[in-house]
Formats: C-alpha cells, structure tokens, sequence
C-alpha cells in the first residue's frame, strides 16, 4: 500500500475549524498521512481571534529541517505565515529540500477581521514564496490586495488572476466565497492559458469558519495522491461543498465546517466546470 504524505505550514488554531487543525483532519479524511510545521499558535474560536503568537523563525526551521531531514511530502500547502521573515524561511526550505507540488494559501484576514499576515509579509510573499507555487488560493479580498486590482465583476476577477499569474505561480485559483450576491459560489483557474470556473450551489450559513484552508488542504492531499491538478480542485470542490452543507453547529459564531461529511456522501456531486471561459477583452 502507498503512504501518500503530505505537509501543511501554517498556523494552530484552538477552536480546531481552521489552520492546521482543518489541514490534518482534511489530509486524513482524505486518505493522506499529515505532517505540520506550526508558524504561529493563535488563541482563537468561533466569535473570533483572541491572540496571535508567532514562532521564532529558529523555531520554524527547525520544524521544517526535521521534516526535510528524514520525511519527503509529496505535496504542500502554506497557510498562515504571519510575516516576512516567516516566509523567507519557508521558501528556503522549499528550495532547500526540492520540495515540489506546493499549493499556496496566502491567508491575510480571518473572517472576523484579525490581521493573519504584516501588510510588509505581502510583498516578500509575491518576491519568494509566490515563484515556487504550483497554484496559489487566494479569496477575492486578498486576490485584490496581491493585483492592486479592485475585483468588481469577472472581468476584473479574471485580469486580477493574470496579474498574479504573472509574478510566477504556475496556476492562480480565485475563490468565490465571498461574492455574496450570487446564487453560486464560483472559483476561478487561470492555468496561463485558459480560465475554468468551478461552480457549485452558494450555501446560506454563517458556518464558513475554515472554508479557506479546508479547501486548500484538499487540493493539496488530491496533488499529493498523484491526481492532475484539475482533478484536485474537482476533489477539493466537492470536499468543501459536503463539508458546508452540514455544519456542525458548535460554538456561539461563525462555526466550522463538518470535514467527515464527504466521507458520508453529503451533497458531493454538484459541482460544474466550465472550460475556456473568457470575457472579451480580458486578455
Ligand atoms: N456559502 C458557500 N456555499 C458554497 N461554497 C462556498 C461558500 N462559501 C465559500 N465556499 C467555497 O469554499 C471555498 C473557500 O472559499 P472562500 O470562503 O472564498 O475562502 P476563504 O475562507 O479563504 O475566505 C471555495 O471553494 C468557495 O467557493
Ligand atoms: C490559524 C488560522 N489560519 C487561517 C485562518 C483563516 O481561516 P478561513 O479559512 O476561515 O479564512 C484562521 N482563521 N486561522
């Protein structure tokens, strides 16, 4: 039998729907044995983030060494990297030890607000971390915050996404989570080439603490398997869409979502790909 492994970079979060707690549960839900390097312990729950403690870079290192050193992942994804000198780190260690299949999640705001990333951390994360990307999440604010690009229309979304294309990443995913508007919630892939747009029903809950990462840690654990990177979103489409259609229902606020609904065949053939989209005059 093959151990697929793979490696999540990211922060702790106490109340277990997010960061690395979401990353574990998906790899394992998935079928792909967990590795973490933690970058920073928030003290967090679903009414919001109560603390943010950073590792030391040191700290960090030394996590990342002890994987290198002896456990090759065969995917990885970034979450929360808090600050430049974070992310310096990071992407040494990705060169380092050739890490490759590296999906990044360039977690900025958590979703009631808390500052995850210094606004200096955007800038080394387009200059390091962004060239060694084989796909890069972001949601549309922060999609916004890498462009310079307002996100108005999918026009705008999809220059937004060739602007970001263009500071190296192989492939840029825009989520549409947070298009509240509209009856579908609809990610978009800019390979360099063509755009697709995955789209599945827009679900009316509060409970989308931890969509984000849930989200990148299966298409992280689909690449680590081996699937083709269309393949993988499919996956990750499909796993977040379950794992949003029944929520747990904990907490007083924004709760998490259920990462074992998939695994029970909750609602998981209802996403749509679209090929070749293109509004004229975006490219
Ligand atoms: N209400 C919703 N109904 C269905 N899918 C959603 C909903 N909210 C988010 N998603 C999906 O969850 C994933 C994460 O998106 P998003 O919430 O934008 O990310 P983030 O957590 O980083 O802000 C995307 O695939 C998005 O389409
Ligand atoms: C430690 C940590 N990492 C990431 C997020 C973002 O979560 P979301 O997926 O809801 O944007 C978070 N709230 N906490």
């Amino acid at each position: 039998m093959s151990i697929y492994k793979a490696l999540t970079i990211a922060g702790s979060d106490s109340g277990g729907g997010a960061g690395i707690q979401a990353d574990l549960k998906t790899f394992q839900e998935l079928g792909v044995y967990g590795m973490s390097v933690i970058t920073a312990v928030t003290a967090q729950n679903t009414l919001g983030v109560q603390g943010v403690y950073p590792m030391s870079a040191e700290a960090i290192e030394q996590q990342l060494a002890s994987i290198g050193e002896d456990l090759t992942p065969a995917a990885l994804k970034t979450g929360m990297l808090f600050s430049g000198d974070i992310i310096r780190v990071v992407a040494a260690a990705i060169q380092k030890y050739k890490w490759e299949q590296v999906v990044v999640d360039p977690v900025m705001i958590a979703k009631g607000g808390a500052s995850l990333l210094q606004q200096e951390a955007i800038d080394a994360m387009i200059r390091y971390l962004l060239p060694l990307a084989d796909v890069i999440t972001p949601n549309i604010p922060e999609a916004e915050a890498l462009s310079g690009i307002a996100i108005t229309d999918s026009m705008s979304r999809q220059e937004a996404a060739q602007r970001i294309h263009g500071y190296g990443c192989k492939q840029v995913m825009i989520k549409g989570g947070h298009e509240d508007n509209s009856e579908q919630a609809t990610d978009l892939l800019y390979d360099g080439q063509s755009f697709t747009e995955f789209s599945s029903r827009r679900l009316v809950t509060r409970h989308t603490h931890g969509t984000g990462c849930t989200f990148a840690a299966a298409i992280t654990s689909g690449l680590a398997q081996g699937l083709p990177m269309k393949a993988a979103f499919h996956l990750a489409k499909s796993f977040i869409q379950a794992a949003i259609a029944e929520p747990l229902n904990i907490g007083n606020g924004h709760g998490p979502t259920n990462h074992w609904a998939y695994r029970r065949g909750v609602s998981n053939d209802d996403v749509r790909i679209n090929e070749n989209v293109a509004t004229p005059g975006a490219r």
